[in-house]
C-alpha cells in the first residue's frame, strides 16, 4: 500500500470518528460509523503485551472480487484493505492470511482447518455469497473465528436466471442461437414447448427456490417441491413428501439446495431413471448435487431433453479462455458436445443489485463485528450483542471473551470482573463454544492490563479482546 493510501486511510478514519454521536443517519453505512469505538485494544490475542492501536491497523484481505461497496465500508473504517479480483492459490493463501485480521471471500476459496490455523490474528471471515460450503465452519468456531454471510441478497438473481433458463431450454434458444452465430439457418418447432402448464419441480425450498415458485406460478407452470423440511408453500405450490414423486410428476426439475454430505449426487443415474421422458433438468445451486457423467447418460438416451448447469464440481480459479476444460473436470468435452446444454460459470448470483447488496451487508456485519464483538447473524458462533460503546464515556472497556462451553466458566469471568461496576453482560452459547461480551466501568490502565493478564490465564478461554 502507498502512502497515499495509507493517508487516506487515516483521514477517513478520522473522518468517521468526527461523526457525532447519535447524529441523524440516512444509510446504514453512515449510522453504523457512529458506534466506531475510540481505540481497539488486544486485537490480536496472540500478542503478549497489551498494546493499543486504531483501526487504521487493522488488515482485511478481500478475494474473489468482492464489491466495490465493501471496499468503500471498509476503507471509510479506516482498515488496510488489500483486494484481489480472483481466488488465490493455496500457498499464496496460506502465506497472505498469516496477519489478516479478517477476510472477505465468495463461493471459490476453501477455509480448510489447515488454513485456517495459518491465520493466527484472523478474528472473522466475510462470506460475500450465500454458501458457506467452503468454509470449515467447526474449526473456525474452534479457532474463535466468526463467520458471516449474506443469506438472501442474491436470491432474486438467481430465481430469475433459472426462470430465463425454463424457457431457453424448452425452446432449444441456445442451440439455435449457437447456429445462427455459424451462419445456419434453423426453423423448427418440433419438440419446442410453451412452459404454461407445465410442472416445475423444485428441490429445496428455501430463499431460492421459494422465490423461484412465486415467479414460475406467475408464468402459468404448476410447482411442485421437495424438502427435508416441512415448509409452509407459496401460492398454488404443493409439497411432496419423497424426491420420487417430484422426478416422477415434473416437466422441468431445479435445484436450490446447499452443498452437504445428504445432497451430494442428490440427482444420479437411479433419479434420472426416475424422470418423465423428456424431462428437463436446472443445476444453480452447488457442482456437487448432479452426478454429471450419469446426467450425460440420460441425455444421450433422451431421458433428459435438456439441462441447465451454473455449478460444477471443480470451477476455474479465475476468469480467462481454456479455463473450463477436460483437465479441470473429466467429462468437459462430452457434456459440451450435446445438444440443448446451458452452460453459465457461475454467474446465478451475479446481478449488480445482488452483489451491491452483498458488499454492504457482509462489510457492515464484519465492520461491527471488528469494532464492537457484535455476533448477530454469524453462522457459526453463538448470536451475542450489546447497545454500542458510547464515545464519551470514559473509563468503560468493553470485554469480549469467546471461550470452551463448559461448567464454571462465567464464576471465573464474573470473578475477575467483580471489582469494576459491570454495565451491561450478554452470554450465549452455540456447541462447543461460548462467547461472552460485557461492559465495565471505572476501569483504568492498570485494571485494563490486570483483566487482560488475568482472562488470558483461564484454561478456557479460545479468544479475548478488550475494546475502548
Ligand atoms: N449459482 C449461484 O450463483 C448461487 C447463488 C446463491 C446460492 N446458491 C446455492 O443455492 C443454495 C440454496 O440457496 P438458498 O438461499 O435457497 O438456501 P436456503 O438455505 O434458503 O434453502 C435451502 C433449502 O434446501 C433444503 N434442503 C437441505 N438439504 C436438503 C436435502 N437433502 N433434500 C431436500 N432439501 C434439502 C433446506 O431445508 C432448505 O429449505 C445455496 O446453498 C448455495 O449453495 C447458488
Ligand atoms: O453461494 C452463493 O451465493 C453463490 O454460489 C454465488 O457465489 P459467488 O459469489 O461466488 O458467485
Amino acid at each position: 500500500m502507498s502512502a497515499l493510501d495509507m493517508n487516506n486511510l487515516q483521514n477517513s478514519f478520522q473522518q468517521a470518528l468526527n461523526v457525532s454521536p447519535g447524529a441523524v443517519s440516512t444509510s446504514p453505512t453512515q449510522s453504523f460509523m457512529n458506534t466506531i469505538p475510540k481505540r481497539l485494544e488486544n486485537f490480536n490475542s496472540n500478542q503478549k503485551a497489551l498494546k493499543p492501536f486504531s483501526t487504521g491497523d487493522i488488515k482485511i484481505l478481500l478475494l474473489e472480487n468482492v464489491n466495490q461497496t465493501a471496499i468503500d465500508i471498509f476503507k471509510n473504517q479506516g482498515y488496510q484493505v488489500d483486494f484481489y479480483k480472483s481466488s488465490l492459490p493455496e500457498a499464496e493463501l496460506a502465506e497472505k492470511i498469516k496477519d489478516v485480521h479478517a477476510i472477505g471471500i465468495r463461493s471459490k476459496t476453501q477455509l480448510t482447518e489447515k488454513i485456517l490455523q495459518q491465520a493466527k490474528n484472523l478474528v472473522v471471515v466475510g462470506c460475500f455469497c450465500i454458501g458457506t460450503n467452503q468454509v470449515d465452519l467447526a474449526a473456525a468456531a474452534r479457532l474463535g473465528i466468526a463467520v458471516f454471510n449474506s443469506p438472501f441478497s442474491n436470491s432474486r438473481s438467481v430465481a430469475e436466471l433459472v426462470i430465463a433458463e425454463i424457457i431457453i431450454l424448452a425452446r432449444q434458444v441456445g442451440d439455435r442461437s449457437i447456429e445462427l452465430h455459424t451462419g445456419t439457418w434453423n426453423k423448427v418447432s418440433a419438440k419446442c414447448w410453451e412452459v404454461r402448464g407445465k410442472t416445475l419441480g423444485i428441490i429445496g425450498y428455501g430463499h431460492i427456490g421459494a422465490q423461484l415458485s412465486v415467479l414460475a406460478e406467475s408464468m402459468g407452470l404448476h410447482v411442485i417441491y421437495y424438502d427435508i423440511v416441512t415448509i409452509m408453500s407459496l401460492g398454488t405450490a404443493k409439497q411432496v413428501s419423497t424426491l420420487d414423486e417430484l422426478l416422477n410428476n415434473s416437466d422441468f426439475v431445479t435445484l436450490h439446495v446447499p452443498e452437504t454430505p445428504e445432497t451430494k449426487n442428490i440427482l444420479s443415474a437411479p433419479q434420472f431413471a426416475a424422470m418423465k421422458h423428456g424431462a428437463y433438468v436446472i443445476n444453480a445451486s452447488r457442482g456437487t448435487v448432479v452426478d454429471i457423467p450419469a446426467l450425460i447418460q440420460a441425455m444421450k438416451v433422451g431421458k433428459v431433453a435438456g439441462a441447465a448447469l451454473d455449478v460444477y464440481p471443480q470451477e476455474p480459479a479465475k476468469n480467462g479462455s481454456g479455463a473450463f476444460s477436460n483437465e479441470l473436470n473429466k467429462w468437459t468435452s462430452e457434456l459440451v458436445s450435446l445438444p440443448n446444454v446451458l452452460l453459465t460459470p457461475h454467474i446465478g448470483g451475479s446481478t449488480e443489485e445482488a452483489q451491491s447488496s452483498i458488499g454492504i451487508e457482509v462489510s457492515t456485519a464484519l465492520s461491527k463485528y471488528i469494532n464492537e464483538g457484535n455476533s448477530t447473524g454469524s453462522v457459526n458462533f453463538p448470536e451475542v450483542s450489546l447497545r454500542a460503546l458510547k464515545l464519551d464515556q470514559e473509563n468503560t472497556v468493553r470485554v469480549l471473551y469467546i471461550h470452551k462451553n463448559v461448567p464454571g466458566v462465567l464464576k471465573t469471568v464474573n470473578n475477575i470482573l467483580s471489582d469494576h461496576n459491570i454495565e451491561k453482560q450478554f452470554s450465549d452459547s452455540n456447541g462447543e463454544i461460548a462467547y461472552l461480551m460485557a461492559d465495565i466501568s471505572s476501569v483504568n490502565q492498570d485494571d485494563i492490563k490486570l483483566i487482560y493478564d488475568q482472562l488470558n490465564e483461564t484454561t478456557e478461554k479460545i479468544r479475548i479482546r478488550l475494546l475502548y
